[in-house]
């Protein structure tokens, strides 16, 4: 929603999601929040598979690339909050996640960060917001354990191979 009260203040959710997990909470925050919700995208594509996905996830963190994003914010700075959320990749956040920092100046602004991962915790993620956002307000964030893409795809592999279908 855009329609907004005098004297309230402008809300962001901004978020990168590759599952879908994170994209629950990002929309539950916009919908109480009467926020506007943005979905971070890479301007290419990544690897539907999984494996191929790890090893991309792996390389660009060890890398410190940070990849094109495919659309940024308009006036970022008309926000006095951002929640910004993402899943945990490799121990740590997204390396779009510092793309989407880099590209958006924060300074001033209160940065809430909103979490999913698959039961290692939060790793090095929020040691990456204070170190590309420094002169943002970071407040305490939410997080949860959500469904691992990994196991579920190893769970459809040990059922196919129980029922007797073959392709
Ligand atoms: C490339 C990749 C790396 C991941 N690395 C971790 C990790 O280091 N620790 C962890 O707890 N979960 C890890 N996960 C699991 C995700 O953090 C978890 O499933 C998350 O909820 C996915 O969020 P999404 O559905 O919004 O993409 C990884 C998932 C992917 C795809």
């Amino acid at each position: 929603s855009t329609a907004r009260r005098a004297g309230d203040t402008k809300v962001l959710v901004a978020y990168y999601t590759r599952t879908g997990n994170t994209r629950v909470i990002a929309g539950q925050i916009g919908r109480a929040l009467g926020a506007d919700v943005f979905e971070i995208r890479t301007a290419d594509p990544y690897p539907e598979d999984y494996e191929e996905q790890v090893a991309v996830a792996q390389q660009q963190r060890d890398s410190g690339f940070e990849p094109l994003l495919a659309a940024t914010v308009p006036d970022v700075k008309s926000n006095e909050t951002v929640f910004l959320g993402f899943p945990i990749w490799g121990m740590t956040a997204p390396s779009v996640i510092r793309s989407f920092l880099s590209q958006h100046d924060l300074s001033g602004r209160t940065l809430v960060p909103f979490i999913t991962h698959g039961g290692y915790g939060l790793g090095q993620s929020l040691d990456v917001l204070a170190e590309h956002a420094p002169r943002a307000r970071l407040v305490e964030g939410f997080s949860k354990q959500c469904d691992q893409e990994r196991e579920t795809l190893q769970e459809v592999t040990n059922w196919l191979g129980r029922i007797n279908v073959r392709g």
